[in-house]
């Protein structure tokens, strides 16, 4: 199989302090819900984890050390798209466990020339800028965000510059944030 033509990115530098553990090792189906969003990229050549050094073994994936530790998953991407060779990021909290080479592979088709970014739009038609493609010429936009305070990730792309995906399953879009957040329907039986 020919490697998609983009790097992968997850970013799994938060403290959970909402989930009340490291949420990267929380187990839903068996396995960690970091290994179910690495699963949805395995295809990818170059694979990038942002998180503070040690902390997690993945392997295949080159760990990434935060430009600004601990400043939120803006500041993941920074790190993110100053690692990856020039082109196309797919950046995944890691905390979205329903994710598939299939929504990547919806993402990628999207693409546009010109455009800096593709993102998706959730279950409540908003769009999920923790399971979006970014563009590595986003970056310098990115760094005067954070460098004048912004810690938003949602505001990481200027207006006008991202391609809007629409009619995606909302079960892709499940977030853990809190322990009860993984209770519920089955991601892999769908
Ligand atoms: N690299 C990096 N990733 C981060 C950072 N803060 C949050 N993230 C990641 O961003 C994603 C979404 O963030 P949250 O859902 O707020 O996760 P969190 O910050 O660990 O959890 P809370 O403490 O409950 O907010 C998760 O994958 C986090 O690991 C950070 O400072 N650096
Ligand atoms: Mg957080």
């Amino acid at each position: 199989m020919t490697a998609p033509d983009f790097a992968a990115a997850i970013t799994a530098g938060g403290r959970s302090s909402r989930y009340g553990s490291d949420k990267a090792l929380a187990v839903l189906d068996g396995r960690t819900l970091l290994a179910h969003v690495a699963a949805s990229l395995e295809p990818c050549a170059v694979k990038l984890l942002v998180a503070p050094p040690g902390r997690y073994a993945l392997a295949g994936w080159h760990a990434v050390p935060d430009t600004r530790p601990g400043e939120g998953p803006l500041a993941g991407l920074e790190a993110a798209l100053g690692a990856a060779p020039p082109g196309w990021v797919a950046f995944a909290g890691v905390d979205m466990p329903a994710l598939t080479p299939a929504y990547w592979h919806a993402l990628t088709a999207a693409r546009t020339p010109g455009t800096l970014a593709v993102l998706a739009l959730d279950g409540e038609g908003r769009p999920q800028p923790l399971a979006a493609l970014y563009h590595t010429a986003l970056r310098p936009h990115v760094t005067a965000l954070l460098d004048a305070g912004e810690r938003r990730l949602r505001l990481a792309v200027p207006d006008g510059h991202a391609t809007v995906v629409a009619g995606l399953d909302a079960r892709f879009f499940r977030n853990v944030n809190r322990p009860g957040d993984l209770e519920g329907e089955d991601p892999s039986t769908r």
